[in-house]
């Protein structure tokens, strides 16, 4: 397998050959748990962990490898590698760990399109899409929508359907497809091109495993589970969570990529809502919430019909959603900062003491 068959290109290249790593096999992480990783090159698939270098010069969860990322490796023995650098990401899919640290967690990196996956019957809401283009936007990502279950309505319902996500979000292609009839199967095809990485972004039920199953046909790169003992003798089983698929894109798939949520969407909010943007530049006050200022240009277009009340509402929620997210990780950085400083305090004081 060629590397450009897992989505290597120039820009790589330049990369790898510029800063020396060029004494490096280049090979693409196709699956990640938690600090071992598969690694494909063209020489085939190996089994890799980072040098301790990366380890201790990593500062967060972003330092380290992810699904979908291009590694300088190399081979030093049959089937293990070691991973010396990670090549910049053209992309990055995070979402806010679970819990109340708000850590971020990449889900996987270098992905050109995600297939915004959503079913034309009860799982439909433009909502929700308005939050996956968002993820889209914050993450470098380009969305293309798909609506799936076609077969379980009439033309004129889905077109009303189509009308009312076209009302809304503006430049971003449409395709209505049926897992079932295969019916719009052809138009999605167009959009997948040699190369290019792919994931799949909806709630649970609409159909994104039943794409999946369709559009790889055979050549499925993870058929068969990942099972070797590690160098703590330990056995682990992991998952391919990269799918080549028939036309030749290449599909990433994995567990995080089910919860994707809001994560530091720097930009995102206002690519998304764009009108809602510039006309907040407008607004009297400068720290105008929008919500019942006088002058607020924003509220003046939502009540004279210019701006959707729902991508309004919508905007609303995710905007404090982002900040109460930004405030927590702010808190966390004070907490971090108290605490190295009173370390350094106490160290200190007993060198003091032993002087
Ligand atoms: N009628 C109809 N049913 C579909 C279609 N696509 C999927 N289904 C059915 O919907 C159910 C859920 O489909 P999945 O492909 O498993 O959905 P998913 O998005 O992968 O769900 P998770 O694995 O939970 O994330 C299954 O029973 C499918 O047979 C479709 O286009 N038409
Ligand atoms: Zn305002």
């Amino acid at each position: 397998m060629k590397p450009e068959d897992l989505g290597y290109n120039e820009s790589l290249e330049k990369y790898r050959v510029e800063h020396n790593l060029g004494g490096f096999e280049a090979g693409r992480v196709v699956a990640a748990h938690k600090e071992r990783y598969i690694v494909r090159t063209a020489e085939g698939e190996f089994e890799a962990e980072i040098t301790g270098h990366l380890r201790f010069t990593a500062k967060t969860r972003e330092d380290f490898p992810a699904v979908g990322d291009w590694v300088a490796v190399s081979p030093f023995d049959s089937g293990l590698a070691i991973i010396h650098a990670i090549l910049p990401r053209s992309s990055v899919l995070k979402r806010q760990a679970v819990g109340s640290s708000a850590e971020v967690q990449v889900i996987a990196a270098n992905i050109d399109y995600a297939f915004l996956v959503q079913a034309v019957d009860r799982d439909f809401n433009v909502n929700r899409l308005e939050r996956y283009l968002t993820i889209c936007h914050a993450s470098n990502v380009q969305p293309i929508i798909v609506l799936t279950k076609t077969d379980l309505i009439d033309r004129t319902r889905l077109e009303g359907i189509i009308q009312s996500i076209k009302a809304r979000i503006k430049d971003v292609p449409v395709i209505a497809i049926s897992n079932e009839t295969r019916s719009g199967f052809k138009e999605l095809q167009a959009f997948i091109r040699k190369g290019k990485t792919y994931c799949l972004l909806g709630s649970s039920g609409v159909g994104k495993s039943s794409l999946l199953n369709n559009l790889s046909g055979r050549g499925i790169m993870r058929t068969d589970a990942i099972s070797r003992s590690t160098s703590k003798g330990r056995h682990v089983t992991t998952h391919r969570e990269v799918v080549l698929l028939e036309s030749g894109g290449i599909l990433i798939d994995n567990p995080g990529m089910r919860e994707v949520g809001i994560a530091d969407s720097s930009g995102g909010l206002e690519t998304t809502f764009e009108s809602i943007a510039q006309l907040a530049q407008k607004c009297k006050f400068k720290d105008c919430t929008h919500t019942a200022e006088a002058g607020c240009a924003v509220l003046a277009a939502v009540e004279a019909g210019e701006i959707d009340r729902a991508s309004y509402e919508n905007y609303m929620k995710m905007a404090r959603e982002k900040s109460h997210f930004e405030a927590t990780v702010a808190e966390r950085r004070k907490k971090d900062k108290a605490f190295g400083k009173m370390i350094r305090n106490i160290k200190k004081d007993i060198r003091k003491r032993e002087e």
